[in-house]
């Protein structure tokens, strides 16, 4: 079994941080005034409450019912974890809610009901229905679940879907359609042996038979063995449905000479001996969660032809309900549904299974840091694709429409995919694929101040998250202890401490250190001093003798001093061309800000290579650079000497022949907002700037600061560019977060 990348404490902290569980609620209107408090409630209230009275489709117009979806569930049957109650099941149903909301921008609320009672559960959820667009039922064991989603269909008029159930069995029918594709075989031949007649089980047997699977060609497994015809034992209409007439009694039987496994088990449930047995080019989808059935190690070991797929995000070959849920309500919210039908599943798992057998896209294979093209290790798209977004829900949307299931159809389809493409926030997928760069590039990253417990966990983090190797300078001991105070003994033994003690190139580092600074006025005492006792330049003197691929510093002293002594190792001064940028990230917005770091007050040619700089970091970052170069006056007005230097800087640029868009000077609003841009027609710039090149160090800190307390911006940076080595300096408000992002834009070399 692969190790995960995190510990149980990762886990906790993860859910305890920055605040207990996974989600909040924000308004959407202003809520300032009076006169908003007198429109938000009473007495401005009645009147959409009137509207709706009378007619009770305007719910969808005057309240958020028609983005909503409740999780909900019982605790029942909780991923394998089994019965562990309602309480217990509330990180898994607020993750399911954080699901919803991260990829198909579904709003969703999880619900906990604390009842085995399939009447008092379907009672509680049938009141809610005035709510909610829709209802995902989650981890309720069978058969109680199929009773329960078949009750609250008949009385509710939104979707009711049990998502271990319909989920499961879509993903399922998707990846086995592709993998039966690559095997050569068809599904009307195949031996299927499925393991877990429960929830899952019996709506993924289900579905395949209805896509053509024989009957007489399918075993399904319990606890108790095969479910064969005349078995009494453990037995329910649910599962003597699918009782097949055959003289095998275990899954090891069953397994001999099978086609296709499917597992919605238990961890092990599977072993290898029954894996080698199976026909040639075997499927196996090994789905329980969190562990499945049978690893692709084990499988792989005993049969290289086999075709490998878990439940799990860290192996190929995903498949996970997650794949499907968001994509499913996003299509069924958006035309009203009523409920959501077996044709708007079967076009859900149809679309998958067509999706990934498409070519695969540069900024999926960025996302993840490999090019990923159909095949065994690839028969399902990712989790993060960002495409499923505007290609699932559409096919969702149009079979419900032509099923009669839409309450308000969709009339242009093609707008329709256009408005989801824009719908996601274009940030998290920037910010994925330089994760993906960092993992890809392995660095060895150096983190200066391992003195400082944010550091700490950041360069943990690091490591952990596979990122590369995080070497820590600081003292042994300290380390240790500090590392242990914060709940992380077993880091201790995974973070390679280095110090001028132990190192075996401190005279190498004095040496050049010396050759460097003999003539500024340091002499060999000096020399000692700054290379064994201080790590920012023990760091960087690391750095640039090859023995660590980047750094981070900055946690603890102001950067203007962290970069003085940066120089004494590396040509970091203006002069160099070194450029300090701030990427903001705010609403799905992205914005560049230079130069945050190095120049106090650029001249226009300064301005010019502070442009080239900001351009360069956003091309790293997947964006197509547009440079505004501001001011408080747009194209000379008002006249200012203060905004002259700004558009300089722009006719620098005509005479470099730069290949990306630029234009200045203007103010700030010009610059991000198209509209306020068409009172310039003449103006070069296509769409809103990415990249703002400000007059002066003090406007550019302005700025960001501004934005990241007033608005809540997140800042990543400021980003060195220019120097020869990854050189990141934090500000020393910086999270572990924040360092871990900076740590990661040095690994992946954006500056
Ligand atoms: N990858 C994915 O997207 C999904 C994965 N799953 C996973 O599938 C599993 C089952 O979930 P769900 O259907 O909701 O749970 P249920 O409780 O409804 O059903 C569990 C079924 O599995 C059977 N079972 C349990 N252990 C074994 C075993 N060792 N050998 C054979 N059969 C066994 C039970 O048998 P019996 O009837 O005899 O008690 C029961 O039929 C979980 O691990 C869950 O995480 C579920 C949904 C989605
Ligand atoms: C993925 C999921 O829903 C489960 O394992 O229960
Ligand atoms: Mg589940």
């Amino acid at each position: 079994m692969t190790k995960p990348r995190f510990s149980r404490e990762d886990a906790l902290n993860f859910h305890l941080e920055p605040s207990p569980g996974k989600w909040e609620i924000q308004a959407t209107v202003p809520m300032t005034t009076q006169r908003d408090l007198s429109l938000a409630y009473s007495p401005g209230v009645a009147i959409p409450c009137e509207e709706i009275a009378k007619t009770p489709e305007l719910a969808y117009d005057y309240t958020n019912k028609g983005n909503l979806v409740a999780v909900i569930s019982n605790g029942t049957a909780v991923l394998g974890l089994g019965n562990i109650g309602a309480l217990a099941s509330k990180p898994v149903m607020e993750g399911k809610s954080v699901l919803f909301k991260r990829f198909a921008d579904v709003n969703s609320i999880d619900l906990e009901i604390d009842t085995e009672d399939p009447d008092a559960f379907c009672n509680a959820v049938r009141l809610l229905g005035p709510s909610f667009g829709g209802i995902n039922l989650e981890d309720i064991k069978a058969p109680e679940c199929f009773i329960i989603e078949q009750r609250l269909k008949e009385e509710m008029d939104i979707p009711v879907f049990h998502d271990d159930q319909h989920g499961t069995a879509v993903i399922c029918a998707a990846g086995l359609i592709n993998a039966l594709h690559i095997s050569g075989k068809k599904i009307e031949d195949v031996r299927i042996v499925l393991n877990g007649a429960g929830a899952a089980g019996i709506a993924c047997l289900e579905l395949l038979k209805s896509m053509g699977a024989k009957h007489d060609n399918c075993i399904m497994c319990d606890t108790k063995g095969v479910i064969y015809q005349g078995r009494t034992e453990g037995m329910n209409q649910w599962k003597s449905a699918h009782a097949a007439q055959t003289d095998t009694r275990t899954l090891a039987e069953a397994m001999d000479g099978a086609d296709v496994f499917l597992g919605v088990s238990a961890k092990g449930a599977v072993t290898p001996e029954m894996v080698e047995r199976m026909a040639p080019n075997p499927v196996i989808f090994a789905m329980a969660n969190p562990d499945p059935e049978i690893t692709p190690e084990e499988a792989h070991a005993v049969r290289s032809d086999a075709i490998v797929a878990t439940g799990r995000s860290d192996y190929p070959n995903q498949v996970n309900n997650v794949l499907g849920f968001p994509y499913l309500f996003r299509g069924a919210l958006d035309i009203h549904a009523r409920a959501i039908n077996d044709a708007m599943k079967i076009a859900c798992a149809e679309a998958l299974a067509e999706l990934a057998r498409e070519d695969v896209p540069d900024e999926v294979a960025m996302a993840y840091g490999r090019k990923l093209s159909f095949g065994r290790d690839y028969i399902i798209p990712t989790p993060f694709d960002p495409r499923l977004i505007h290609r699932i829900p559409p096919y969702v949307a149009r079979a419900g429409m032509d099923t009669d299931m839409a309450r308000r159809p969709i009339i242009d389809m093609e707008g329709y995919e256009e408005s989801l493409k824009v719908r996601m926030d274009p940030t998290a997928s920037i910010l994925r694929g330089i994760h993906a760069r960092a993992r890809a590039a392995q660095s060895t990253m150096i983190f200066a101040e391992g003195d400082d417990l944010r550091v700490l966990r950041a360069a943990v983090a690091y490591q952990r998250s596979g990122l590369g190797k995080a070497l820590v300078v600081g003292r042994e001991a300290e380390v240790a202890e500090a590392l242990t105070a914060i709940g992380m003994p077993d880091a201790v033994a995974e973070l390679e401490v280095v110090n001028a003690a132990n190192t075996e190139h401190l005279e190498t580092y004095k040496t050049f250190l010396y050759e460097r600074l003999q003539r500024k006025g340091h002499d060999r005492q000096d020399i000692h001093r700054l290379a064994s006792r201080d790590r920012h330049v023990f760091a960087a003197l690391m750095l640039a003798h090859g023995h660590g691929d980047g750094m981070v510093t900055g946690a603890t002293r102001k950067s203007a001093h962290v970069l003085e002594l940066l120089n004494h190792v590396f040509d970091a001064q203006p002069s160099d061309g070194a450029v300090g940028v701030s990427v903001v990230l705010h609403k799905g917005r992205i914005v560049l800000i230079a130069d945050t770091l190095v120049h106090e007050w650029p001249d226009e040619n300064d301005l010019a290579d502070i442009a080239e700089r900001g351009a360069g970091v956003a091309r790293h970052m997947g964006l197509t650079p547009r440079v505004a170069f501001l001011s408080f006056s747009t194209f000379g007005y008002p006249v200012s000497e203060r905004a002259t230097k700004m558009y300089e800087a722009a006719a620098v640029l005509d005479g470099r022949n730069v290949d990306f868009e630029y234009e200045g000077e203007m103010t700030v609003d010009v610059a991000l907002n198209p509209k306020a841009q068409e009172h310039y027609p003449f103006s070069r710039l296509t769409g809103a700037a990415n990249v703002l090149v400000v007059p002066a160090r003090h406007s550019a800190s302005i700025s960001v600061k501004l934005m990241q307390e007033m608005a809540g911006a997140t800042v990543i940076g400021p980003i060195l560019t220019g120097v020869d080595k990854p050189i990141q300096i934090c500000s020393s408000v910086s999270t572990s977060n924040d360092i871990l992002n900076m740590a990661i834009m040095a690994a992946c070399n954006v500056g």
